[in-house]
């Protein structure tokens, strides 16, 4: 049982784990401990919402902690891992959810035997509905990555993949909810053009996606079938569907994943031995 986490960086990602895990009850608020660059703000804010323990005190936050959290942008994880290497011992365990960065940086500038688990989750994991991918890296074995599973089962699903194919989970899962995000905005900016209340179109739209992924999951049939019984021939769907490729809508969206999956590729250079 993990008895105290630590998250170093008090960012978007870091609140989406923290929210998870305190919604689900896995650890208890004291439990888990939060430090980031400067901003005492951040750190009193996540106190006040989920009560967890926010200090700019990096040894305090780290000491004793079982796991901690890489949670910080790529761009400032050198500084970071100086800043908190002489705290980290070889018998706690580090977690990245870092794009692109590998476990082997990170070991090197630890400069320990420390085990490093590399993991990809998404946003979603403030409601319990992330998709993690979770891959070994340096001195990490099966006992440390089904620690890190149970971890993250708290906050969704997860899967357990080879490190370098973190760079096209990124591209599916870990960006995946903006995408979405992206098509609703054009279809609620639709529905306005149409003539739609927003509120209208708005629960029109959320539970045509929920229903859509429930479907997916629930029949397992492929998207193509199911996609296939909603086309009547001559009908509205193939007029709406005729148009998106039209505009090559299945290349933009490959197009879409390879440069995101390159652009983890170009995040994670400056950090290769
Ligand atoms: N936002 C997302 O959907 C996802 C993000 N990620 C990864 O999560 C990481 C964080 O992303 P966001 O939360 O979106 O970024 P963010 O910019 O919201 O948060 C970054 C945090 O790191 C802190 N930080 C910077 N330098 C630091 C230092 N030296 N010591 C301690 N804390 C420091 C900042 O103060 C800030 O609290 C990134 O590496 C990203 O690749 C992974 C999956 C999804
Ligand atoms: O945009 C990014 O770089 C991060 C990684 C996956 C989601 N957000």
């Amino acid at each position: 049982m993990i008895q105290k986490i630590a998250f170093v960086g008090a960012g978007s990602m870091a609140e989406a784990i923290i929210a998870g895990i305190v919604e689900k009850k896995f650890l208890k608020p004291e439990q888990i401990n939060v430090t980031n660059k400067s901003s005492k703000d951040k750190l009193d804010r996540l106190h006040q919402k989920y009560g967890v323990v926010g200090s700019a005190n990096k040894e305090a936050v780290i000491k004793d902690a079982d796991v901690i959290v890489l949670s910080m942008k790529p761009k400032d994880v050198t500084e970071s891992l100086k800043e908190i290497k002489a705290y980290i011992k070889p018998e706690q365990l580090v977690v990245s959810i870092l794009a692109g960065v590998p476990t082997d940086y990170i070991s090197q500038e630890l400069n320990s035997a420390t085990p490093v688990v590399r993991t990809m989750p998404n946003t979603s994991a403030t409601i319990g509905y992330s998709a993690t991918a979770i891959a070994a890296g340096s001195f990490a074995n099966e006992y440390h990555v089904s620690k890190i599973v149970q971890l993250f089962e708290t906050i969704g699903t997860t899967t357990v993949v080879e490190e370098e194919d973190l760079h096209a989970v990124t591209a599916i899962s870990g960006s995946g909810p903006a995408y979405i995000y992206y098509l609703v905005e054009a279809m609620e900016e639709a529905a306005k053009e149409a003539g739609l209340d927003r509120p209208v179109a708005k629960e029109l739209i959320v539970q045509t996606l929920v229903g859509a992924a429930e479907m997916l999951k629930t029949t397992k049939e492929e998207p193509s079938e199911l996609r296939r019984r909603i086309t009547s021939p001559g009908g509205t769907t193939q007029a709406g569907i005729e148009t998106l490729a039209s505009y090559d809508y299945q290349e933009a969206i490959k197009a879409c994943v390879k440069k995101a999956a390159n652009r983890s590729k170009e995040l994670g250079k400056p950090f290769q031995s």
